[in-house]
């Protein structure tokens, strides 16, 4: 893989493919740690003469514009951490972002708007996400990709757009891959991987290819009901991937025979409704209740507190450990208690801790935690994750010559 110091960027334009997909609360970002982390390549190819557009998707919009989703308010944060003006396109391959592109002088930089809100990025027909690349390809003269949160997806400005011009690694990927190529190759046993979170269907595969890796695997987050539910227990109306409980009975049953040890929650911290994270109003029908006698209609929203000291104590032996997920609705103080648990359990632990996904990240900062104290904070969850399963990841194959 080449690096951006290989590439001649000098009076070019360069298209940085960025992951600046950071937790928002209304145009507040809550943790900027994906944006400083993709900063230092920027900052490099602007000193060294280039005119650098950064693009990025933030969140899931539908192939459309969704002005919740717009990235000004990543312009306004970026333009602080560099110490420079950045121009913003209120579009990304139309009018604006021309316009933008042509105004910009050598060493100056523009975010283009949500590559998300164009139905070619993410498409699974690559006519319709070959013509969208086609598009952002008219727009530069080099390609850097430094988005590692996304490697994992196969889409226009990942994928098919590297193959269209000069290309090159940025510093971020660099590094991720750097540390992350280690737990491939010489890991240290006990492995404990926890996984959590709400990308329930993206992340559950993931475990099939874990199985042969891991000698631990603690469940938490919004995938642990589907695991309650395969074997037999009331979830309520808690995130359930419905289709896959056979396949997590599968699982279950394989760990058994290959001597994997799955540690699923003891008891379920649980709410009538979804709370209001926004605000963080007091939760009034707040109930810790055992995993295996969870109420009808109500959701489980953290693990308990028994949950939490077992899930420490099962980190606290293990020599390496990779954790991808939230425990729970941390974003909310009644349902951080769970991640705190197995954030303190991972500091408390001699282990090697790898800290993966742009929540997981967000959590550990947001919670009070000093991010200097694991081993590695990465910007991508189920990026990591497939990166560690040995799979090719359609990013990372195509910044290779
Ligand atoms: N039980 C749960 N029900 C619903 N959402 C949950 C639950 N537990 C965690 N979450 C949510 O998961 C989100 C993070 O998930 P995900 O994107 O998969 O993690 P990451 O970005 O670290 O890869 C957080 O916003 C958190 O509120
Ligand atoms: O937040 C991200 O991934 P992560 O939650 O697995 O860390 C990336 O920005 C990818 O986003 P996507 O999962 O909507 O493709």
């Amino acid at each position: 893989m080449k690096t951006i110091d290989d590439l001649d960027v000098a009076g070019r334009r360069v298209f940085v493919r960025a992951d600046l997909n950071v937790p928002l609360s209304g145009e507040t970002i809550t943790d900027d740690g994906r944006i400083r982390a993709v900063a230092p390549t920027i900052a490099k190819l602007a000193q060294s003469g280039a005119k650098v557009i950064v693009a990025s998707h933030l969140g899931r919009p539908k192939g459309a514009p969704d002005p919740q989703y717009s990235l000004a308010p990543v312009a306004r944060r970026l333009a602080e951490l560099l110490g420079r003006d950045v121009a913003f396109a209120t579009d990304t391959v139309g009018e604006s972002a021309r316009a933008t592109v042509a105004e910009l002088g050598d060493g100056q930089v523009a975010l283009l708007e949500n590559l998300r809100f164009n139905a070619g990025e993410t498409s699974k027909d690559d006519a319709e996400r070959g013509a969208f690349a086609d598009a952002l390809a008219a727009l530069a003269d080099r390609y850097v990709g430094d988005g590692f949160g996304a490697v994992h997806r196969k889409h226009a400005s990942v994928y098919d757009l590297p193959a269209r011009l000069p290309h090159a690694a940025g510093q971020l990927i660099a590094t991720e891959v750097g540390v992350l190529k280690r737990l491939t190759e010489e890991v240290s046993r006990p492995y404990a991987v926890v996984l959590g979170g709400s990308k329930v269907s993206d992340k559950i595969g993931v475990i099939e290819n874990l199985l042969d890796k891991a000698d631990r695997i603690l469940i938490g987050g919004g995938m642990v009901f589907t695991f309650l539910k395969a074997k037999g227990y009331e979830v309520g109306s808690s995130l359930l991937q419905e289709d896959q409980i056979p396949v997590v009975q599968e699982y279950l049953e394989r760990a058994e025979k290959a001597g994997v040890e799955f540690v699923l929650p003891v008891d379920v911290a649980v709410s009538g409704s979804f709370p209001d994270v926004k605000t963080g109003a007091p939760v009034a029908d707040f109930e810790v209740v055992p995993a295996d006698a969870m109420p009808e209609g109500k959701l489980g929203l953290d693990i308990g507190p028994e949950s939490g000291r077992l899930f420490a104590a099962k980190l606290a032996d293990a020599a390496t450990v990779f954790w991808n997920g939230p425990m729970g609705v941390f974003e909310h103080p009644a349902f951080a208690e769970g991640t705190k648990a197995v954030a303190q359990g991972l500091l408390d632990s001699p282990a090697f801790t790898v800290v993966g996904g742009g929540d997981s990240a967000a959590a550990v900062r947001t919670l009070g935690f000093d991010e200097t104290k694991f081993g590695h904070i990465s910007t991508g969850g189920g990026a990591s994750l497939e990166y560690l399963e040995g799979k090719t990841l359609p990013g990372l194959a195509a910044l290779e010559d």
